[in-house]
């Protein structure tokens, strides 16, 4: 079966497991994978240093933590603008975030263009599943797909991940970009030799 076909069962069982986690597990799992990010991003000061990131919904492994703790070390931080393009916009610490389309949480603006993404030195990329060679399966609306090129050379991709969803590959198709460093609950796998 093309690998197009074999994403969405994928997709679907990903979400049923996620459905059944309680928001007590989804808390501890959170805060497990804070920590372990906050320990790779943080051994020096962040202060101006920039990271894309993800403002998570309910039933996905969350970043609200972890962007209040990057805020507080003096990261600038990239959020998703959800709007016909790919857009991103600051975090402004503070200022709450509104939920829009799909219910995903969206910073106020304004707009700073898709290629805005070039600007973070690290980007924490939302999945489904992820394979420990490098293939990642999204939500599948090809958002990440398409303002992953415009990153900084040499940036880093990573998932925040539940570990029942690594896997040794996932379904891939030429147009999807690598990850290189996967944090679940229990563990951090730099993948790809980096
Ligand atoms: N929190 C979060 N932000 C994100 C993503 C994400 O997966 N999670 N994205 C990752 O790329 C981008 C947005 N892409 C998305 C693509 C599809 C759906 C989604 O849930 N689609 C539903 C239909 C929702 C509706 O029409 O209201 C679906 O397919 O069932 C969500 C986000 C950028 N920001
Ligand atoms: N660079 C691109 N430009 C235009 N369309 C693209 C690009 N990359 C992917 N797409 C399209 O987006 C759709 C979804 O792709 P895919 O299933 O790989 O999404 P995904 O990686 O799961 O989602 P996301 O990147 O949003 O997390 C596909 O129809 C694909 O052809």
């Amino acid at each position: 079966m093309a690998a197009t076909a074999r994403k969405d069962p994928l997709r679907a069982l990903i979400s049923q497991q996620r459905s059944l986690v309680t928001p007590r597990q989804w808390a501890d799992e959170d805060a497990a994978r804070t920590r372990s990010t906050l320990r790779l991003l943080c051994p020096e000061p962040g202060e101006g240093r920039v990271v894309a990131l993800y403002a998570a919904r309910p039933g996905e492994p969350g970043t609200a933590l972890l962007i209040e703790r990057l805020a507080r070390e003096g990261w600038r931080i990239l959020l998703p603008l959800l709007k016909r393009a790919p857009d991103w916009a600051w975090f402004r610490d503070g200022e709450p975030l509104a939920p829009g389309w799909a219910g995903i949480p969206q910073p106020a603006g304004p707009g700073l263009g898709a290629d805005a993404i070039a600007l973070a030195e690290i980007v924490v990329a939302p999945c489904l599943a992820v394979g420990l060679d490098g293939t990642r399966l999204g939500t599948g609306g090809g958002w990440y797909d398409r303002v992953l090129p415009h990153r900084k050379p040499g940036a880093k991709v990573l998932v925040l991940a539940r570990d029942e969803e690594v896997f040794d590959t996932v379904p891939s198709e030429p147009h999807d970009i690598g990850v290189d460093i996967v944090v679940t609950q229990t563990t951090v796998r730099n993948l790809r030799g980096s």
